[in-house]
């Protein structure tokens, strides 16, 4: 265990930078390299102003986890800047991202370390990290962007998290007998995560009808539908806050709410896709009280200790990001695969293979808790599986290897 706890590496680097106004700035940038018994690393960059090395070493772990739980032999890894991209033109996020590769790369590749998009890293900022690890490395291996820039085919990589978390989600339904229709769903956030929770949720035919942002919420009562979607993307593309109001010019029924979280919204099954810690205590109760019975967690430990314990006593679902929230993991070996690079796959080819490898994920969870007898009266159940089965696939692993 005591290994287990350790990461196996801690990156922390200087990353200076100079703005369009030539003023030169410094960063920090983090990569924890946590776990490579099972194969290379895979895990995400974040950029944020509150990333820090204590921060990366979180998201490793969980990373380990879900990795270990994954289909696949992979380690887990996190790291990222407190760089805010926010405000930030094209020029100033690529020459910032040039300089933080320029530190980092010597640590990544296909054998070693491979990252994604996490909180505030997307298709533009993967782009200008890519280009420039392609630079310094001297190779083109290691597709740790996104699809839009290797091939044109559709492995729906930014998607993929968003929709993971919901085909999870339908599979515990059907365990209960129940399935999205009608099913009113309360979402935080308003980034990839959440757009693409909300776009599969709309497809399942349930009622999505909330996302938020650090200065407060939206509910639309009606619901969220694609165009609706659309203009909450064009929105955030644009870099603006939900508080804009841009969205209520719209759509008249729908209201901001200033300085507030979501959790007080009458629901069935809530969608944490922010930030961490983002349910409090007095969160919890709101959305015990609001009538929620299942907690997706998509942003990783989106509950305090306080949050948990609250959801417990209640009898609240959790389905635990670990497992929920695989789509990125399987959607990044896919991409990987030589059959995937060379054979088209269309959208709805990959998101088959996803929900199968969702699937595996689920029942795996599942067989460890009942296995270690947790049963499904447990609100837990699925977060201990997934854990369990995690860890198993990782002892066993570290064992083999010897003390290393
Ligand atoms: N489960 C997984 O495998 C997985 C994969 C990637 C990301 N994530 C998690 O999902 C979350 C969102 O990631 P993303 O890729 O959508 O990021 P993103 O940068 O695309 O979007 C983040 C969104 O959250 C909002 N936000 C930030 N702080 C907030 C706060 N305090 N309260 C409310 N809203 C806030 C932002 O305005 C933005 O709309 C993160 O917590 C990330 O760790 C999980």
């Amino acid at each position: 265990m005591e290994r287990l706890l350790e990461p196996e590496r801690m990156i922390v680097v200087r990353v200076p930078w100079v703005d369009d106004r030539g003023e030169t700035h410094v960063n920090r940038g983090f990569r924890v390299q946590f776990n490579q018994a099972l194969g290379p690393c895979r895990g995400g960059f974040r950029f944020h102003p509150s990333m820090s090395l204590s921060v990366a070493k979180f998201l490793a772990f969980e990373q380990t986890l879900r990795n270990a739980l994954s289909p696949y032999k992979i380690g887990g890894a996190a790291g990222g800047s407190d760089f805010d991209p926010k405000g930030k033109s094209d020029n100033e996020v690529m020459r910032f991202c040039q300089s933080f590769m320029h530190e980092i790369y010597r640590y990544l590749g296909i054998d070693k370390d491979l990252p994604s998009e996490e909180m505030g890293v997307g298709t533009r900022e993967m782009g200008y990290l890519f280009g420039q690890y392609r630079r310094l490395a001297g190779h083109f291996q290691g597709s740790f962007t996104g699809p839009r820039i290797f091939w044109s085919g559709s492995s729906l990589r930014t998607e993929a998290t968003g929709y993971s978390l919901v085909f999870f989600a339908q599979l515990l339904l059907a365990d209960l007998n129940k399935d999205f229709k009608g099913i009113r769903c309360v979402v935080s956030g308003c980034g990839k995560i959440a757009l693409h929770v909300l776009e599969k949720l709309i497809a399942y035919g349930a009622l999505p009808v909330t996302v938020s942002d650090s200065k407060g919420y939206l509910v639309d009562e009606e619901g969220f539908d694609y165009d609706k979607i659309a203009l909450l993307r064009e929105i955030k593309t644009q870099q603006r806050s939900l508080m804009t109001q841009d969205y209520s010019k719209t759509y008249a029924r729908a209201k901001y709410y200033d300085e507030a979280k979501p959790w007080n919204e009458r629901c069935d099954v809530a969608f944490p896709c922010a930030t961490q810690n983002e349910i409090d205590q007095s969160d919890a109760m709101n959305l015990v009280n609001s009538g929620c019975r299942i907690l997706v967690e998509g942003s990783n430990m989106p509950c305090t200790p306080e949050a948990v314990d609250v959801l417990r006593k209640s009898n609240v679902l959790i389905a635990p990001a670990v497992a929920a929230g695989a789509g990125g993991v399987v959607a990044g070996e896919f991409e990987l695969n030589h059959e995937c690079n060379s054979v088209n796959w269309s959208p709805q080819d990959f998101e088959s293979k996803l929900q199968e490898a969702i699937k595996q994920t689920y029942q795996r969870s599942l067989k460890a808790a009942l296995d270690f007898g947790y049963s499904k009266e447990s609100p837990e159940y699925l977060v201990h599986g997934a854990v369990i089965s995690a860890f198993l696939t990782l002892a066993q692993a570290m064992t083999d290897q010897g003390c290393v």
